[in-house]
């Protein structure tokens, strides 16, 4: 018997996704256990500013690093959305669960059109707000975080009309019947929304070799080429920036979006590349960038 050391938060929601990595483990190797060590991590004792101003996304993965680097464990489980866009060194994205629902959940209104004039959104995601700013420059969006169960909660008690969750997070923690989907040509997701990450040290071909069993190469593939425009911006969770890739065969297809913090300006684009060079996705966002109005230069300065 092999026992790995499985390193992750302790959300509710990520404890599920770390579940989800322990059995696909389990099932695709025999004589394997996974002990599931929960770490702390910044992110989750700082709940009352918005996650821009407090570090950003190393904030979340800081304590997982430190103790794969330090050995203490075998391998890491992220939301690939909370992950930085440049690892520290020695670690790297091994393997990658099949991405689950893309889509952002509207929770409190049937739709965005049918919230009322002026309505109170709570979300602290940059890319959110000015989304929704950019159809309805009418809603009052406040600062909201917390875990989903938290956040549900702050809805409940009125503190805002409506608030946006991942319809993954919503699914992975049993909680699918909450909320009306929002369609992808109305809200482009985040980068990496839907997808799960498992993290090993750089040469650790043993971890290496038992990840790579279970690693969901067409949304792997996806998500690298979402991170390399996030990336090629000079982009972070500081930034509204939107990008989904989609499989057409052996074509990738990407699409993305940058938008100014209030939503008055928008730039897109679109662009198709092989699966296995994300180049152009690095070239889209040079180009979205060049004709991007000053409200939306000035933040990837
Ligand atoms: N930043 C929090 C976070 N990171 C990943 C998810 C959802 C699951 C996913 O997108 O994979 C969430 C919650 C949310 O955005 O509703």
């Amino acid at each position: 018997m092999q026992t790995l050391r499985l390193g992750t938060r302790g959300s509710p929601l990520a404890l599920a996704q770390a579940r989800l990595v322990a059995d696909a483990l389990i099932k695709a190797h025999d004589r394997l256990e996974i002990e599931i060590v929960t770490l702390k991590t910044g992110g989750d004792r700082i709940q009352d500013r918005p996650l821009a101003e407090i570090g950003g996304k190393a904030l979340w993965t800081k304590e997982l690093d430190r103790a794969l680097l330090a050995g203490e464990t075998h391998l890491s489980v992220h939301s690939m959305k909370d992950v930085e866009s440049f690892r520290p060194e020695g670690l790297g994205i091994a393997a990658m669960l099949p991405r689950a629902d893309v889509r952002d959940k509207l929770i409190g209104a049937a739709s965005i059109d049918a919230l009322g004039e002026g309505a109170v959104v709570g979300t602290s995601s940059p890319r959110r707000a000015a989304q929704l700013l950019a159809l309805r420059p009418d809603l009052d969006i406040r600062t909201f975080r917390g875990n989903v169960a938290t956040r549900l909660a702050r809805l409940d008690k009125g503190e805002a009309d409506a608030t946006l969750l991942a319809a993954a997070g919503l699914d992975r923690l049993g909680m699918s019947e909450i909320g009306t989907p929002i369609e992808i040509d109305v809200m482009l997701p985040a980068a990496a929304q839907g997808a799960v990450g498992i993290d090993a040290r750089d040469g650790d071909e043993e971890v290496r070799r038992l990840l790579a069993a279970i690693d969901h190469r067409p949304t792997h593939r996806c998500v690298l080429a979402e991170r390399a425009f996030v990336a090629a911006l000079g982009g972070d969770c500081h930034s509204p920036v939107a990008a989904h890739a989609t499989l057409d065969g052996e074509r990738l297809v990407l699409r993305a979006q940058i938008l100014s913090e209030d939503g008055a300006a928008t730039v897109e684009g679109e662009a198709e590349m092989p699966l296995d060079d994300v180049a152009p996705a690095a070239a889209l966002a040079r180009e979205l960038l060049d004709e991007a109005p000053e409200s939306i230069g000035k933040l990837f300065a």
